[in-house]
């Protein structure tokens, strides 16, 4: 069997683990990544890429047709056929050549195969020929392997052949009607997009409202457009059974407080979560339980491994679902890694370079249905329940001069929430057309524990949507 020693292994080529890979070796190591698909990634293929490739066709059309004058001259529908032609340009026909060359010129080792520990610091890699090389890490081995979805318990599900967020993102067809389980982000990017190209789309989405994370308003004003755009959302709708007939008919039998309903379509999409790939990767070599999530430290090291040579970073660690949150790990924990080969402690403190601090209370996301929803940090009740004296702040965001010239009628919330002990902003919410190109102002604000009373010297600028920040310090009280 084929041996080679690394100072670093890194187990999964998506963001997370392309960017690992980089910082260790703009910090002088050695390193080889290990990708059992493709480089890049489930973001660059399946999921981030082509779901916003798909969606943003619709949301030009969207702001062409929000605009007197404009609107005038659109006067079709979308092309289907264009749109899909065009999210097929940016996954590159599903081939890796471009990010391979990245990696080659970044002088980082792939080993294509897939990766599994088979003991302290080392990992053993399994090519599609069956052929075995064994990686060897003089200090450290990264888990990049990202998360796998989840499908639930409900009769029949599995024999459907459900679409998952893969199916839903390469499709070549538009269905002519899709139904779609669940009320997250994916359900709900996924199912905007398809109905954005005409399939007929229904959501049952077992809880109260959609964006159940985000505050109450996102929902509702998601939920709304929805609506208005001809998509049906059940809301508190338990799905019991689905089957397929012989005629590829898909039909989902489900039971709300009103009693008993179904649905059939041509297809239906499961987005019931993700959970963390760990599944195979040899957890238990290393003395770790594989059914139990991985523990980690704020610079992503792996609890409970003698030698502390295992960090796992990204969606396989649990901590924020999202690519740029992996890449903001991987910068912590690549620089944490090369530092600690120079002999440094790299002391993972709250806000060092080592640390993943954001992770905890300033992630931030964009949901691009439209309108989208922007947010970052904590929601009023997830700031009340960790103990925080808070204020909400709400204010229409139709009614900034700004946003009244970016769209006719334009509908949209912004609520900003402050720790009234420390007058700071703990979190901020914004809901309406192209409100995901401002949320990295309230980002700021929230990592840098601006005081209300300085924020108020930032001055937006006049007239754009922004100056909504004006607006919400002056309903403060400022
Ligand atoms: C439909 C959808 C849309 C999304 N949209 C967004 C968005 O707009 N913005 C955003 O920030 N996030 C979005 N996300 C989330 C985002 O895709 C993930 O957070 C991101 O891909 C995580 O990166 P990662 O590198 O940790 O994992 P992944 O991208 O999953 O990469 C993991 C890699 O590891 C490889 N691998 C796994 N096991 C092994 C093994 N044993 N050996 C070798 N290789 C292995 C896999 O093949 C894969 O290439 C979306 C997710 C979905 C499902
Ligand atoms: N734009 C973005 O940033 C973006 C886009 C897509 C995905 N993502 C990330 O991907 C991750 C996964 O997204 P997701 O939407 O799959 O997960 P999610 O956890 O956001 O939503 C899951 C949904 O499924 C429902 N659900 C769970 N179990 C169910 C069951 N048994 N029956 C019916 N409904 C059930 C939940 O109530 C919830 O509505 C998220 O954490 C998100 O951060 C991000």
């Amino acid at each position: 069997m084929d041996e080679r020693a690394y100072d670093v292994v890194v187990v999964g080529a998506g963001p997370t683990g392309e960017n690992v890979a980089d910082r260790v070796k703009r910090g002088g190591l050695s390193v080889a990544v290990v990708e059992k698909e493709l480089v890049g990634g489930e973001c660059s293929y399946w999921a981030c890429i082509p779901s916003k490739a798909l969606l943003r066709p619709a949301a030009a059309l969207d702001a062409a047709r929000g605009v007197a004058g404009a609107r005038q001259a659109v006067t079709g529908v979308l092309d289907a056929g264009e749109v899909l032609r065009r999210r097929d340009g940016f996954v590159s026909g599903r081939v890796d050549t471009g990010q391979v060359d990245w990696l080659r010129g970044a002088g980082i080792d792939l080993v294509r195969g897939r990766g599994r520990l088979t003991g302290p610091r080392r990992v053993e890699v399994e090519d599609p020929t069956g052929a075995r090389t064994v990686l060897t890490a003089r200090h450290a081995v990264a888990l990049c392997t990202g998360s796998v979805p989840v499908l639930p318990d409900i009769a029949g599900l599995a024999e459907t052949r459900p679409w998952t967020s893969r199916e839903a993102t390469e499709a070549e067809k538009v269905p002519e009607s899709l139904v779609v389980i669940g009320g997250g982000v994916v359900a709900c990017e996924l199912a905007w997009a398809w109905r954005s190209l005409g399939a007929r789309v229904r959501l049952l989405v077992r809880g109260e409202r959609l964006l159940a994370r985000n505050e109450p308003f996102a929902g509702e004003h998601v939920r709304r457009a929805m609506e208005e755009a001809g998509l049906d959302v059940v809301t508190r709708a338990e799905v019991r059974e689905a089957v397929r007939d012989d005629a590829g008919q898909v039909t989902v039998g489900y039971t709300t407080p009103e009693g008993e309903a179904s649905v059939t379509a041509a297809q239906l999409l499961v987005a019931t979560g993700r959970r963390p790939a760990t599944g195979g990767v040899g957890l238990e070599t290393v003395g770790l339980d594989p059914s139990a999530p991985i523990e980690v430290g704020d610079d992503c090291r792996v609890d409970g491994v003698e030698g502390g040579w295992l960090y796992a970073v990204g969606d396989v660690n649990g901590r924020a679902l999202l690519t740029h949150m992996g890449k903001y790990q991987a910068r912590a924990c690549g620089d944490a890694i090369a530092a600690r080969a120079r002999g440094e402690a790299a002391d993972p403190a709250p806000w060092s370079r080592w640390s993943a601090t954001a992770d905890h209370r300033a992630v931030p996301q964009v949901v691009f249905t439209e309108p989208e929803v922007a947010a970052v940090g904590l929601t009023e009740e997830a700031a009340r329940a960790a103990g925080m004296d808070v204020r909400a702040v709400d204010y229409d965001l139709g009614s900034v001069a700004g946003a009244t010239l970016y769209a006719d009628g334009y509908r949209g919330h912004a609520r900003m929430v402050v720790d009234e002990r420390r007058r700071v902003v703990v979190g901020c919410t914004l809901v309406g057309p192209g409100v995901g190109e401002l949320i990295h102002a309230a980002t700021v604000a929230v990592v840098g524990e601006v005081p209300l009373e300085r924020l108020w010297h930032a001055v937006p600028s006049f007239p754009t949507v922004s100056e909504v920040w004006l607006r919400l310090l002056e309903t403060y009280g400022l």
